[in-house]
């Protein structure tokens, strides 16, 4: 495997259904555009047009059953497009990229709510990232049924909107340990709290985030 190169400007927000992503990322981006630098937000599955139909084929609610792998085979072509694209030249060029969701949401749906093998999933991003990622990932985190119920609120349910409570728990506990196991790139915020605390949290970790690579001039 090659060696890990995290890119200091590529941050992604991660997390179950109903976590609050939509409701944070204009903060982080204002956060971010203060900077003066040029910002890309953009999000998995999705981010170019033929991503974005990549999107709609994997979000569509189907009574044909969608095999695993072949779910996991889509998400990374969207992957592969989305990379090569927009968000590696945006880094090539020192912009920052804000991405709602990426390799992590791999692992925790597909590795952890699938139960898909992971060297699977470790083979296809070595393949299609060749070992890059974000530096920084916030994980919003609550418990699924809080989720849920928030997200239940939405009009419509997308085909994973429509997994058992079981799939969730499995898909925060992938979620979970993926942050114990990285915690410098990889923090949990409480998104139990009431939201202008999870703000608060979330522009803590970022504002942080921003000094550290100010400081140390990053490219
Ligand atoms: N901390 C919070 N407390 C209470 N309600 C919240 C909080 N954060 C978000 N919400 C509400 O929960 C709902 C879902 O939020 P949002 O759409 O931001 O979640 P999401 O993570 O983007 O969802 P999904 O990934 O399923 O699209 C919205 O109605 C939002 O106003
Ligand atoms: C990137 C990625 C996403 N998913 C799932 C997770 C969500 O249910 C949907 C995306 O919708 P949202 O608007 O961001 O909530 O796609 C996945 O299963 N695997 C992935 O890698």
């Amino acid at each position: 495997m090659s060696k890990h190169h995290s890119w200091p400007r590529f941050i992604t927000l991660e997390g179950g259904e109903g976590v609050g992503k939509s409701t944070n990322l204009a903060a982080m981006a204002e956060l971010l555009r203060a900077t003066g630098r040029e910002l890309v937000v953009t999000r998995e599955p999705g981010g170019t047009p033929l991503a974005e139909t990549i999107r709609e084929l994997l979000l569509a609610p189907r009574d044909e059953k969608v095999a695993p792998d072949a779910e996991l085979l889509l998400l990374f072509a969207g992957r592969a497009q989305h990379w090569q694209q927009v968000i590696l030249p945006a880094l090539q060029r020192g912009a920052w990229v804000l991405c709602d969701r990426f390799l992590d949401a791999t692992y925790a749906y597909q590795g952890g709510g699938r139960g898909l093998d992971v060297g699977l999933i470790d083979s296809l991003s070595e393949l299609v990232l060749k070992a890059q990622g974000p530096a920084l990932t916030l994980l919003l985190d609550v418990d699924v049924a809080t989720g849920m119920s928030r997200a239940s609120e939405r009009a419509a349910l997308d085909r994973f909107e429509q997994e058992q409570l079981s799939f969730f728990e499995r898909v925060r506990a992938s979620y979970l340990a993926r942050a114990e196991a990285e915690p410098e790139r990889m923090k949990r915020i409480d998104a139990g709290q009431a939201l202008a605390a999870v703000q608060r949290d979330v522009a803590s970790v970022l504002s942080a985030h921003i000094a550290h690579c100010e400081i140390h001039h990053v490219d």
